[in-house]
């Protein structure tokens, strides 16, 4: 059965990307993406002018900090955030459950202050880039799966809205807490694609199927030799999975 949500409310374009190149082509696959995503080379480069920019595109911004920090650092940060009209923001899990009590309540009162809607505050589990042997050698005892689910127990405890995951961790996250927190998922790789970085990388159907809220997806559309026709292909995945 497909999915009632429009594959383009399911799809951000990861604009890491100069600005001008970034809005050139989030303007161009914008019919098959909704979001876009302002990471950290945009945001230290451009700071509040990227997030607006995109915003004026019409696009939902994913701002992605991944904030990492002490309580009062996190909720400082994170009213800025809420105060832009970003609809997603992300913390680390990591960052432990005061932190990310502070990130939720710095994103609602920066939000209300100027009269926006709350963002989701999504907390990162573990790192897509991340292989079991970097999750060992960082110190998480056990696999990514069983330290995805220790983090997100936490982050979901302390209030956050969501989770960042890796499409491989989405159906064991749904089954151990539920259909309410949204889950986002980079690391998509459509069937054929170079991974790059991504260690723990899988396809858009198999993202939808393990349940995934969001696909977020980059180089596979950037690198393509008509990015268009890559988004395109992308969201007919996200639509028939
Ligand atoms: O665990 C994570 C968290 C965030 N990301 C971000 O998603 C995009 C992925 O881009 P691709 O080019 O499709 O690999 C990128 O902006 C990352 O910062 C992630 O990949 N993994």
């Amino acid at each position: 059965m497909s999915n009632p949500i429009p594959a383009r409310e399911r799809l951000a374009l990861a604009a890491d990307l100069p600005l001008d190149q970034g809005l050139s082509l989030y303007s161009r696959v914008a019919e098959h993406v909704a979001f876009a995503k302002v990471g950290l080379s945009l945001f230290v480069e451009h700071g509040p002018a990227a997030v607006s920019a995109f915003q004026k595109l019409g696009a939902r911004v994913f701002l992605d900090l991944k904030l990492h920090d002490i309580p009062n650092t996190v909720e400082l940060a994170a009213a800025r955030a809420g105060a832009l009209g970003v609809a997603l923001l992300t913390v680390h899990a990591a960052g432990g459950e005061a932190m990310l009590k502070a990130a939720v309540r710095g994103a609602r009162e920066g939000a209300r202050t100027q009269g926006h809607a709350p963002p989701r505050v999504l907390a990162v589990t573990v790192l897509t880039s991340l292989s079991a042997e970097d999750v060992a050698a960082v110190g998480f005892s056990g696999t990514p799966e069983g330290a995805a689910q220790r983090l997100a127990r936490l982050a979901i405890d302390a209030g956050v809205d969501g989770l960042v995951c890796s499409p491989r961790e989405a159906e064991g996250l749904r089954r151990l807490l539920g259909s309410s927190p949204f889950l986002c998922t980079p690391g998509i790789r459509p069937a054929g694609a170079e991974k790059g970085d991504q260690a723990r990388a899988e396809t858009p159907a198999f993202a939808v199927r393990a349940g995934a809220d969001l696909l977020v997806v980059g180089r596979p559309v950037h690198a393509a030799a008509d990015p268009v026709a890559a988004a395109r292909a992308i969201a007919e995945e996200v639509s028939s999975a």
